[in-house]
């Protein structure tokens, strides 16, 4: 079966060969495949030394120190470690906690439990941009609030958040901020010299690493406590046991190292793409792009084509693969609560689609999916009686539709 073109880069990504290469040289007997806990003989510090070298590229690429990095099974987890965590550690110091309308379900359902746990929750709406600014962030602080928690890129609409000056505000009122920077490591620079960021989540399987392996950033000076989420051996300093999986590990480390040389490359090269597949729809009319185009990652693309709706036209493209949203969601029919909460009607957020491209995407991909698209908006358009009647000239915002 010849395999769709692939264009849910932000969903997930395929392992580079080279992070691959270096991942299968931890599984076998010839090769790193020890426990890195076992202190006793070469098998163990030999997978200890390759965890220790991708801690130090993870590192490399936030700006951090080692130390301050802990391994979890992806951003999910780390999302939950960093906010349970510091709800849990701070909880005398007060029980109010900031986050946005948008954040993705691993941020909004812990956020949701820490309620049934009697903490109080903010959630910011966006600007109709989808970002969230540092004076939303200001005027929402209060004396009992421990935490704010806000993404750095939205996984649906690409959309950045500039975390450098929330920091700012969050740091000079002794509020710890976390980050779930999983749609934004590694293509786009993060320092956490600069950055007044104190916790930051990442997962390997957005940035051509495997899935199931991510990393919590956790600032040391000045430093942050937690109260550990999952109970075992004691590793990775008591803030999260289990066995170190050295495969998953140095596979996070070599994507991160790769990262490091090649995102300025991997930038150009998805922005052209971007910018190659929207020039296909110029001239066609009522295609919206939503959320900020300008600060926005180069890699996402979310577009409303109105009149049509976005699962008819996901079903009518068989050979391109992409999303009306986030993978998590993809399930649930409920238009996207991303592009609701951007001030969308639900008419306009059932016609989106993310278009995600990545390293492996290529021209001629991109010209071929975007003809596909327009052609199948074009069909579905003629199939659409609004259509007709928008093209009549029917203003349809003053219809009175009749319930049947
Ligand atoms: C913004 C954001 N946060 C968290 C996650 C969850 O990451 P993981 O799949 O590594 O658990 C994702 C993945 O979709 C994401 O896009
Ligand atoms: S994989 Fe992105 S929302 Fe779950």
């Amino acid at each position: 079966m010849k395999l769709p073109i692939y264009l849910d880069y932000s969903a997930t990504t395929p392992v580079d060969p080279r992070v691959a290469e270096k991942m299968s040289q931890c599984l076998v007997a010839e090769g790193n495949f020890g426990n890195p806990a076992s202190r006793s003989h070469v098998f163990g510090w030999k997978a200890e030394e390759a965890v220790e070298d991708a801690r130090r590229n993870v590192a490399d690429l936030l700006g951090a120190d080692p130390r301050e990095i802990v391994w979890t099974s992806g951003a999910t987890e780390s999302d939950n470690l960093a906010i349970k965590g510091v709800a849990h550690f701070y909880a005398k110091k007060g029980k109010h906690i900031i986050t946005s309308r948008i954040e993705h379900k691993a941020v909004l359902d812990t956020c949701r439990q820490l309620e049934r746990e009697g903490y109080e929750v903010t959630y910011l709406d966006p600007d109709s941009d989808g970002i969230i600014t540092p004076e939303m962030v200001e005027s929402a602080l209060r004396d009992d609030t421990i935490l704010v928690s806000l993404m750095h890129v939205n996984n649906e609409i690409g959309v950045i958040n500039d975390i450098a000056a929330i920091g700012e505000i969050t740091r000079a009122r002794k509020v710890l901020f976390h980050v779930d920077a999983a749609q934004s490591v590694g293509k786009i620079p993060l320092d956490m010299n600069t950055m007044k960021v104190d916790l930051l989540s990442i997962s390997a399987h957005k940035m051509y690493g495997p899935k199931g392996i991510g990393a919590l950033y956790v600032r040391r000076k000045p430093r942050v406590r937690l109260e550990a989420q999952i109970h075992g051996g004691g590793h990775e300093r008591g803030m999260r046991s289990g066995t170190l999986p050295t495969h998953q590990i140095v596979g996070l480390g070599e994507a991160c190292r790769i990262a490091k040389d090649e995102m300025a490359t991997d930038h150009e090269h998805c922005l052209n793409l971007r910018q190659r597949f929207l020039n296909h729809f110029e001239g066609m009319e009522e295609v919206h792009v939503n959320g900020c185009i300008e600060q926005r990652v180069a890699g996402n693309l979310n577009v409303s084509f109105a009149f049509v709706e976005g699962e008819s036209l996901i079903m009518a493209l068989k050979d391109v693969a992409v999303s009306s949203g986030s993978a998590c969601t993809s399930a649930s029919l409920e238009p996207s609560y991303v592009l609701r909460a951007l001030g969308l009607d639900d008419e306009l957020a059932h016609s989106s689609l993310r278009f995600s491209f990545g390293r492996f995407s290529t021209p001629e991909e991109v010209d071929y999916a975007a003809t596909q698209v327009k052609d199948a908006v074009i069909k579905l358009r003629e199939l659409s009686p609004l259509w007709d009647m928008y093209k009549d000239g029917v203003d349809l915002k003053s219809v009175q539709w009749v319930a049947h």
